[in-house]
């Protein structure tokens, strides 16, 4: 990592942010737990360290510390929110629980500017989220800038700033100017981030790691698998041996479509392996969402290992592992509830005997695409929503069988279909449709119909932790519900989800 920056992540929801807005500006940037070792952080040699925010409080009997040293080493430091208020309370100033604390929007204004706030103008608004504030500054620190409380201080000689609201996010007007500010006049950090070597150097590892052995990838037709599949392709050729599982619970035609975008076009050797009866009987008399969730998981996890096996001399798994995945595997924020059991081969058992082969677990999900259309997946393919492990297993509400999979392809379908065709499609996150086991009266040429209730969905969001309802012209609307009313047999009602994350979530189950 030499000469990028390290984030140390005292559990702030926005770390990934920071990380992304760096590597955005060509440094590379990681997120690291906020107790690495100093020895470990100064390994890495980085030209600057960012100290995130994060719940704890510094005068908490559990607070999460560092030890002091770090700050005497003259490397750079940037402290945020929590960052602050660490920063102020190791370096002998104080910090004291606010009356109110500061949350959303406020006024900053710059009152002695430094290298951190250079070209930032006097008045701006930033984005607060904390309760704690900085009661009286270490020795040696100017205070920098106010909103209702201190709000950004700093020592130049030291290199050390400190800001009290979040200039990752985009609310923070001038908050990109403040990150630029950092790496590069504070910091001079070199610009030396770039996918392309990242994608030079990746392939060289690969194939020395590899040697002549065999490589098997659980391939799904997802960006994530497909990326991962064709980068190793590229360096080993046909050691990689891909499999693609048809649960049944796929979208339409989703299995020939692989096999000629990946199969023909990359020239990547796949195993299909049609799983479909497997998984519907194993889905019989289930309608709980999380057993449904765990009978899918499982299978898939039965039918991988049998597969895998049967292919002689494989040594490594590979797997799309992103850098999201692994922040969120690492992490300080403690274990949260259970929402819904996600499955993905990330959760395949250790026990397997293979070595882990991720060539994508540094880069963000933007990287990763930009990596495949380097690699020359055409844009559909790397922009595809993204598709859950359990598929049409969970927007089938309640019992799953083949009749109701069929209906949900078709009207999905259609969905799809017309987002492309009206130049919809890149504008949401994610849009699919859910078949409800609820059946209602309509009326079709005369005749009295009885049949099921689609509900489509459309999600916008960063993230996918968050989400609002897509704002879809109505006469778009009118055209799908027309569609899928007309062309697709058992659907005689469609209706539009209009929920956002939270309180729903996007899938339904
Ligand atoms: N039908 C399938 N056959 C083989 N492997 C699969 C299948 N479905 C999922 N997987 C494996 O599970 C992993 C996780 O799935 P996940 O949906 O998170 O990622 P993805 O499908 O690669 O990308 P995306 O997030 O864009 O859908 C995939 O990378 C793939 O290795
Ligand atoms: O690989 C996956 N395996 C799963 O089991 C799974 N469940 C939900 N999702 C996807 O996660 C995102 C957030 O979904 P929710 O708001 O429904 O929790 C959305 O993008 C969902 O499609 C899954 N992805
Ligand atoms: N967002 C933060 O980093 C908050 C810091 C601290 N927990 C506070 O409430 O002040
Ligand atoms: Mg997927």
């Amino acid at each position: 990592m030499n000469n990028g920056i390290i984030i140390l992540d005292f559990g702030s929801q926005y770390n990934q942010l920071i990380a992304r807005r760096i590597r955005e500006h060509g440094v590379y940037s990681e997120v690291i737990p906020f107790n690495t070792p100093i020895d470990e952080i100064i390994a890495r040699n980085p030209s600057g360290i960012i100290l995130s925010g994060g719940p704890s409080s510094v005068n908490a009997e559990n607070a999460h510390l560092i030890e002091k040293s770090l700050l005497e080493k003259n490397i750079p430091i940037l402290g945020i929110c929590y960052g602050m208020q660490l920063i102020t309370h190791l370096l002998g100033g104080t910090v004291k629980k606010g009356v109110k604390g500061e949350y959303g929007k406020a006024k900053l204004e710059i009152q002695k500017s430094n290298s951190l706030l250079s070209g930032v103008s006097r008045f701006s608004t930033v984005w607060m989220s904390h309760f704690d504030e900085v009661e009286t500054v270490p020795e040696g620190f100017y205070v920098n800038g106010m909103t209702d409380v201190i709000s950004a201080i700093s020592n130049e000689s030291k290199k050390i700033y400190c800001v009290q609201f979040h200039p990752e996010v985009s609310h923070t007007e001038e908050g990109a100017r403040m990150l630029e500010n950092f790496i590069f006049n504070v910091c001079k950090a070199p610009k030396s981030w770039k996918l392309t070597n990242y994608i030079d150097e990746t392939i060289a590892d690969i194939k020395e790691k590899v040697g002549d052995q065999k490589v098997i990838l659980g391939l799904s037709g997802g960006v994530d698998s497909s990326v991962a599949a064709v980068l190793i392709h590229r360096a080993i050729g046909d050691q990689l041996q891909c499999i693609f599982v048809d649960t049944g619970l796929l979208r339409k035609d989703e299995g020939n479509k692989v096999m000629e975008n990946y199969g023909e076009h990359f020239n990547l050797k796949i195993k299909m392996i049609d799983a479909s009866e497997r998984f519907l009987s194993k889905l019989k008399g289930i309608s709980d969402p999380e057993q449904k969730r765990k009978a899918i998981g499982n299978e898939f996890v039965a039918v991988f290992d049998e597969e895998s096996h049967k292919i002689e001399g494989a040594k490594f798994l590979a797997q799309g592992t992103i850098y999201p995945d692994v922040i969120e595997s690492q992490s300080v924020k403690g274990p949260s509830s259970v929402i819904k059991s996600h499955h993905n081969v990330g959760g395949l058992p250790e026990e397997m005997g293979f070595e882990l082969l991720e060539p994508l677990r540094e880069l963000f999900k933007d990287e990763v695409r930009k990596v495949g259309e380097e690699l020359g997946i055409p844009h559909h393919l790397v922009h595809r929503h993204p598709f859950p492990g359990p598929g049409l297993g969970i927007r089938i509400l309640g019992e799953v069988d083949e009749e109701k999979v069929k209906i949900l392809q078709e009207a999905d379908d259609i969905f799809i279909e017309e987002l492309y065709k009206n130049d919809l499609y890149d504008k949401v996150s994610q849009a699919f449709v859910v078949l409800l086991p609820v059946k209602s009266v309509g009326v079709m040429g005369d005749e009295r119909t009885y049949e099921y209730t689609a509900v489509v969905r459309s999600a916008n969001t960063t993230d996918f932790m968050t989400a609002t309802w897509s704002r879809l012209p109505y006469e778009f609307l009118d055209t799908i519900s027309n569609r899928i009313i007309n062309e697709v047999k058992g659907i005689n009602r469609v209706a539009y989800d209009i929920s956002s994350k939270p309180p729903a979530t996007i899938e339904w189950e």
